[in-house]
């Protein structure tokens, strides 16, 4: 059996990202969490003619606990977006509970899990689900991502919206975070080969940074990315059950991660200021992250890395603080 559960099934994430895992065909249950529609989503998605069985799960009658047991990969999308004017760091007070007390029943029901965190401000959620699994001694780094899938979606989106290449074809790595200037798209990877000048580094740069804003404004209050997120997700849940479940080999993409007890986590995290979340290419093997690849960046790429760690630090401290204080009471 292929269990993947969704915790958040039931909103603007949650549904496109369940019919999406629904067609994947390695998946034969797929469980519904939330605190609100899931018997209504699941009953919809569970007609289609793929073979995940589709349950559905509220909190009253132990739900979160029967839709995480046996889990091979849990996706979590729950909580609050964005509205304009707001950075996803104001998102913090609300999602950091949701998170805590979701990553709190996996610890117990499903330690094995590949976790894949969505909700924002993920530079901290990230964090705060490792913490949580630390205190309870369950805590693998290598079944541990912040998604940030879709700033590579992004990035692929926009800058062959100038190099003219099929969007598709395209793959720019994304490092360090999720949010603002710890984006930092190295379009000096990009594949297929492209020279762009600078004035265009610096503008395609900063809309992959502040991509997710483009929406917010777009959505003027109805939140933010949904469907591309939805989309990217599903793009790196399926990778994540390549790897583990078909075993497929060399499957590398970026997820930002906690630097420890994987290949290269120690030499990158000396190159990053001694950050202890990173995102960075890693390889996937059957038992999740083998390796994270070292950072070669152009003289513009360093300037990025440096912004963006002291922000990583502050978000990273933010939310091992708020474990912290949370275990007291
Ligand atoms: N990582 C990324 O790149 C990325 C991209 C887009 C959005 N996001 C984040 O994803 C999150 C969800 O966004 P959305 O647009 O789907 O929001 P949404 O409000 O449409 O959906 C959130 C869902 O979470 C549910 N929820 C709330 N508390 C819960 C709990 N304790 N347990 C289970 N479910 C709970 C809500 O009922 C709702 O159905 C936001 O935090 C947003 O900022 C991240
Ligand atoms: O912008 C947001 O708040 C949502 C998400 O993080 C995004 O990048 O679209």
């Amino acid at each position: 059996m292929v269990k993947v559960a969704v915790l958040g099934a039931s909103g603007g994430i949650g549904q496109p990202l369940s019919l999406l895992l629904k067609q994947n065909h390695s998946v034969t249950s797929l469980a519904l969490y939330d605190i609100v529609n899931t018997p209504g989503v699941a009953a919809d998605l569970s007609h289609i003619n793929t073979p995940a069985v589709v349950t559905g799960y509220l909190p009253a009658n132990n739900g979160l606990e029967q839709a995480v047991t046996g889990a091979h990969v849990i996706v979590i999308p729950a909580g609050l977006p964005r509205k304009p004017g707001m950075t996803r760091d104001d998102l913090f007070k609300k999602n950091a509970d949701i998170v805590r007390g979701l990553a709190t029943a996996i610890a117990q029901f499903a330690p094995q899990a590949f976790i894949l965190i969505i909700s924002n401000p993920v530079n901290s959620t990230v964090p705060i689900v490792a913490e949580v699994l630390k205190q309870r001694g369950v805590f693998d780094p290598k079944r541990l991502f912040g998604v940030t899938t879709l700033d590579i979606v992004r990035a692929s989106t926009f800058t062959a919206q100038i190099s003219g290449a099929f969007s598709s074809d395209v793959t720019v790595p994304v490092i360090g975070g999720h949010s603002g200037v710890t984006i930092i798209p190295l379009l000096s990877k990009i594949t297929p080969k492209y020279e762009f000048n600078h004035d265009q580094i610096v503008a395609l740069t900063k809309r992959i940074q502040f991509g997710g804003d483009e929406v917010v404004k777009a959505k003027d209050g109805a939140g933010s990315a949904t469907l591309s997120m939805a989309h990217a997700g599903a793009r790196f849940a399926n990778a994540i059950l390549d790897a583990t479940v078909k075993g497929v080999d060399g499957i590398v993409t970026p997820a930002y991660v906690y630097l420890g007890a994987f290949n290269g986590a120690n030499e990158l995290k000396a190159t990053v200021g001694g950050l202890d979340y990173f995102s960075s290419n890693v390889e996937l093997g059957p038992n999740g992250i083998n390796k994270i690849q070292k950072l070669e960046l152009s003289a513009y790429e360093q300037e990025l890395l440096q912004a963006a760690i002291p922000e990583l630090q502050k978000s990273i401290a933010k939310g091992v603080t708020f474990v912290e204080e949370a275990s007291k009471l």
